[in-house]
């Protein structure tokens, strides 16, 4: 029976290599697959991961029809046996439903890969809509850490180390890397807005006045 799996984890927990690697274990079994991916890091139409794989995708738009896509493809004589699905948090829940469909009338396994909430703790519409219609929902084992040595769990955006609680849902970006950039944190530092830097400051502050 073919599945949709949502593969989650914090940022930076492993989940493009994981991606990749489904991928690459599923073809060299002979099996057919797509990959797709909505705005990598590394630019349009790619997943890269931060183990230094950067392959080339098909790049998911507002005008994806994942069932006219892959109907289409099927109809021509191509194989499709899977599809592997990067940064699915940024699809919007129709184009989950598309998949979801995809696994019960084609029997296409569906590998979605993708963080569940975003800098303000709250869901990506995918990623609630991937929660409400996966057969299967893993969660990356590869724990990340945030400053204290907790398993991070939660997201944070930061603007030259501090962590700012407004702005878009989507600012693509990187951990630790850009004016713009996110730090991965355990639940009590998010709620108490707590970054690497503003706890290195108030131990320095602790240190100087005593
Ligand atoms: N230099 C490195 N050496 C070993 N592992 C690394 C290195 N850099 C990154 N990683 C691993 O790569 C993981 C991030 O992988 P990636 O697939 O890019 O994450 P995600 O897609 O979840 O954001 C990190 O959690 C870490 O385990
Ligand atoms: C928390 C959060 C993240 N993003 C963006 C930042 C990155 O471009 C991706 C996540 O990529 P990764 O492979 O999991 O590291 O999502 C965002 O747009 N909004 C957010 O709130």
């Amino acid at each position: 029976m073919a599945e949709l799996v949502f593969f989650s984890g914090t940022m930076d927990s492993g989940k493009s290599t994981l991606a990749l690697q489904t991928d690459h274990n599923y073809r060299a079994r002979g099996r057919a697959g797509l990959i797709f991916s909505r705005g990598d890091r590394a630019g349009q139409a790619r997943v890269s991961s931060r183990l230094g794989l950067d392959v080339a995708a098909h790049e998911v738009t507002d005008d994806t029809d994942f069932w006219a896509e892959i109907s289409s493809r099927r109809s021509s004589g191509e194989a499709v046996d899977y599809l592997v699905c990067d940064e699915a948090q940024f699809y919007s829940p129709e184009q989950v439903e598309q998949l979801a469909r995809l696994v019960d009338e084609m029997e296409i396994d569906i590998f979605a890969f993708g963080i569940t909430t975003d800098f303000r703790t709250r869901l990506f519409p995918g990623s609630a809509r991937l929660i409400e219609l996966a057969d299967r929902i893993d969660v990356l084992q590869v724990q990340s850490l945030c400053w204290c040595g907790a398993r991070a769990t939660l997201n944070a955006r930061t603007v030259d180390g501090l962590m700012v609680t407004e702005g878009e849902q989507v600012v693509i970006g990187d951990v630790g890397r850009g004016e713009v950039a996110y730090e991965v944190l355990c639940r009590r530092h998010h709620m108490r807005r707590m970054t690497a830097l503003t706890a290195r400051r108030r131990s320095a502050d602790e240190s100087l006045w005593g």
